[in-house]
């Protein structure tokens, strides 16, 4: 069964149109992970399955049904910026929000206990909201959400604004999460949480969904790949510059363009043959960001754009493109920090 289903849905605000013919479908017990750029409407569309918001056009239906509102006490929705009464500590903030999804008693005691331990939060539940980490407060987020054991989970942007160990812890513990065989639709920017969380994804662009793929298929060999070594002697890089035209090589690193497992095995060999030292084998794009161009470029040609330039090969026309790269850059650059450190 499906858990959410959009139809052609349309949301504008004051008449500038946000979502032209959203249709997506999240089963039950699946990953759903909506990719796009900033502004692209991700938030627009989980306030569409939240019932905070309804659709100009086009139908919402939740286990089956287009009364949103009859999906409250199945759903979790854990937003973007949580904001939370400061002055309470965790364990009576999680009580509160327990009482007011019905839960009370001992029910309601074991599920708040159950959820500040699954969390990660048995350090500070006694501790107020007000003096947290941002960190922590995610994961107040999703207890909260958890508490009254949902079917299904609305995560909005889960690492936003996070370092890049915060980011990790909550990826950690999202995949703990996805093991009760809950149903999750999120929305990120990251690779890293769409390659690991997510059985599907659909990238948002241009007010639709315009490609979507079961993630695993997009686990195949790379198009390219860079292969760097401590040092390339020039024997070597002669060797390898006649096996054929794909391959480009300097000091330290050599290109394989377009990449053939058959063409890796022999610059493989030769360079094994010759002694150099491997020391990253690596494809140039992830697999999502490939896709995600792919998908983009595809969108502006069915939107009679032709002839705009596509992006170039480090895809910087690209918005989402251009902010996955950044944030790869700046996630890099910390780990490199920490590792000096
Ligand atoms: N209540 C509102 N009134 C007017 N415009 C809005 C409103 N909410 C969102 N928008 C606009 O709609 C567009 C989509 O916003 P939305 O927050 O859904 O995008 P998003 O993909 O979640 O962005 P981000 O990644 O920055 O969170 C943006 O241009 C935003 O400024």
């Amino acid at each position: 069964m499906d858990v959410i289903e959009l139809d052609e849905v349309h949301k504008s605000y004051d008449g500038v149109p946000v979502l032209r013919g959203v249709s997506l479908r999240v089963s039950q017990g699946a990953v759903y992970g909506v990719l796009g750029p900033h502004g692209a409407g991700k938030t627009t569309l989980i306030h569409l399955t939240t019932g905070f918001l309804r659709p100009d056009r086009g139908v919402v239906r939740m286990f089956g049904s287009d009364d949103v509102q009859r999906a409250d006490g199945r759903v979790g929705y854990v937003p973007e910026r949580s904001r939370y009464h400061t002055r309470y500590t965790v364990r009576e903030y999680l009580w509160y929000v327990g009482r007011f999804s019905g839960l009370s008693g001992a029910t309601l005691r074991r599920r708040v206990a159950a959820e500040i331990d699954a969390c990660g939060l048995t350090g500070v539940a006694d501790r107020l909201v007000g003096a947290l980490s941002r960190g922590m407060v995610q994961r107040v987020g999703f207890a909260q959400a958890l508490l009254s054991e949902p079917e299904l989970l609305l995560i909005d942007e889960p690492t936003a604004g996070l370092d890049p160990e915060g980011q990790r812890d909550i990826i950690d513990l999202l995949v703990a999460i996805r093991q009760r065989g809950c149903a999750i639709l999120m929305t990120t920017h990251f690779l890293d949480e769409v390659d690991l969380l997510c059985d599907r994804i659909g990238i948002l662009h241009g007010g639709r969904i315009v490609a979507e793929a079961e993630t695993r298929t997009l686990h195949r060999p790379a198009r390219s790949i860079a292969i760097t070594v401590t040092d390339l002697p020039p024997a070597t890089a002669t060797a390898l510059s006649a096996l054929s035209s794909a391959i480009q090589c300097n000091r330290h690193e050599i290109v394989l363009n377009p990449n053939t497992p058959e063409l890796q095995a022999q610059v493989l060999r030769v360079l094994l043959d010759h002694g150099v030292s491997i020391v990253t084998l690596a494809p140039r794009r992830h697999p999502i960001e490939e896709f995600y161009l792919d998908a983009v470029r595809g969108d502006t040609r069915r939107d009679g754009a032709s002839d705009a330039p596509p992006p170039g090969p480090s895809g910087m026309g690209d918005t989402l493109l251009r902010e996955l790269l950044h944030q790869e850059e700046q996630r890099i650059h910390a780990s490199e920090e920490r590792t000096r450190l």
